[in-house]
């Protein structure tokens, strides 16, 4: 069966439906990633997005359950050139795994000439069909996108958690739809973690007694979310630190303003250097927004760490709190492990805090 994609600007692409067999709404972003399409499409941060990866051969290793960074397949749709639908070590593919979840897919599509058009044009939203598109491209796409648009899926939150032991730093993780990795992360770094939902309450954070808070990733438009005074309260109760979002929510709580990139930044090779170095890490990084470099002007951050390639910021520091946020995914999965760093900066952070107390 053949499958239709068409962009806002009335380009359109054909392909081969794999996965679900249902039509779709929402943002074309690429990936450039070798590996790593499972991680991705498992993602939180992709909801409402339609995935390509400019890597042609996708589906070689299957589907490994243990890799998912969420309870299920969070971005809209696969787009790619080559399906090789090998199975994983249970023997799921990349077509059942997508089924599983009704996420349809396109194969066979020429990914390269899709990429280069949003690189040119830049990110944009699209319909992904079964047949050719018959009415005006927004009553298809309004109808579509209203069905289907999916929400930050909160499914790690333990709250209420164990009574904390009291020997490990307890963070508090702030779950705008954290990737899984994270989590782990804080753990094999020797933390305690709880993790709440965006909507916590002020009250209810401080009832978990934490040593520090971490804002997760998540999809979408940081200025979307409605958080400002809660975070604006818990930076100055205790050593925080944001990854992603976090760092884009961070920003925003400290005066500093966002915006949209003209494609962002999604892959696993991104060179990220100190502001007063050149020697660069590589880092995993899956963003859209960022934040504008003018609006730090009347703020009390700066800025620690610069992409190579493009300038974009990818570090900031409060001047005066225990605050640091990076705008790339120090966790990896996928990706290198340059920047495991964070996690020991976070917790130094918080025995620092714990030691003032002491
Ligand atoms: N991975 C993330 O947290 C993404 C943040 C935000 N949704 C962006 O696209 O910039």
């Amino acid at each position: 069966m053949k499958k239709y994609l068409y962009l806002q600007d009335g380009t359109h692409f054909e392909g081969i439906a794999f996965g679900a067999d249902t039509e779709i709404a929402g943002e074309v972003v690429f990936n450039t990633s070798m590996v790593g399409y499972q991680e991705a499409l498992t993602d939180p941060s992709y909801a409402n997005q339609l995935l390509t990866f400019t890597y042609p051969l996708i589906g070689t290793y299957g589907i490994d359950l243990a890799q998912n960074q969420s309870t299920g397949v969070l971005a809209q749709a696969a787009m790619v050139h080559t399906l090789e639908n090998e199975p994983g070590p249970d023997g799921l593919t990349l077509d059942a795994f997508l089924k599983q979840y009704h996420v349809p897919g396109i194969h066979s599509v020429d990914t390269r000439a899709l990429t280069k058009h949003i690189r040119q044009s830049h990110t944009m939203q699209a319909v992904l069909l079964n047949a050719p598109l018959t009415s005006d491209f927004d009553t298809t796409y309004q109808q579509l996108f209203a069905q289907c648009k999916k929400h930050p899926q909160l499914g790690h939150s333990t709250y209420p958690a164990k009574p904390h032991a009291g020997t490990t730093p307890h963070v508090v993780m702030i779950d705008f739809g954290t990737k899984k990795a994270i989590i782990d992360s804080l753990t094999d770094f020797g933390c305690e973690v709880t993790v709440v939902p965006y909507t916590a309450d002020l009250a209810m954070i401080k009832n978990l007694h934490p040593d520090g808070i971490l804002l997760s990733n998540g999809p979408g438009d940081p200025a979307d979310y409605d958080v400002l005074p809660l975070i604006q309260a818990l930076e100055h109760l205790y050593p925080t630190a944001g990854i992603c979002l976090g760092h884009q929510i961070l920003a925003l709580a400290n005066g500093a303003k966002t915006q949209p990139m003209a494609y962002g930044h999604r892959g696993i090779n991104h060179p990220v250097h100190a502001a007063d170095s050149l020697h660069a890490i590589i880092t995993s990084q899956n963003h859209g927004y960022m934040v504008d470099p003018a609006s730090l002007t009347n703020t009390d951050l700066v800025v620690t760490a610069l992409e190579g390639d493009d300038g974009t910021i990818e570090g900031l520091a409060h001047k005066w709190l225990p605050m640091f946020s990076v705008q790339y995914h120090p966790e990896a999965n996928p990706g290198p492990h340059d920047a495991l760093g964070f996690f020991t900066q976070f917790k130094q952070l918080m025995e620092k805090k714990v030691a003032a107390h002491a």
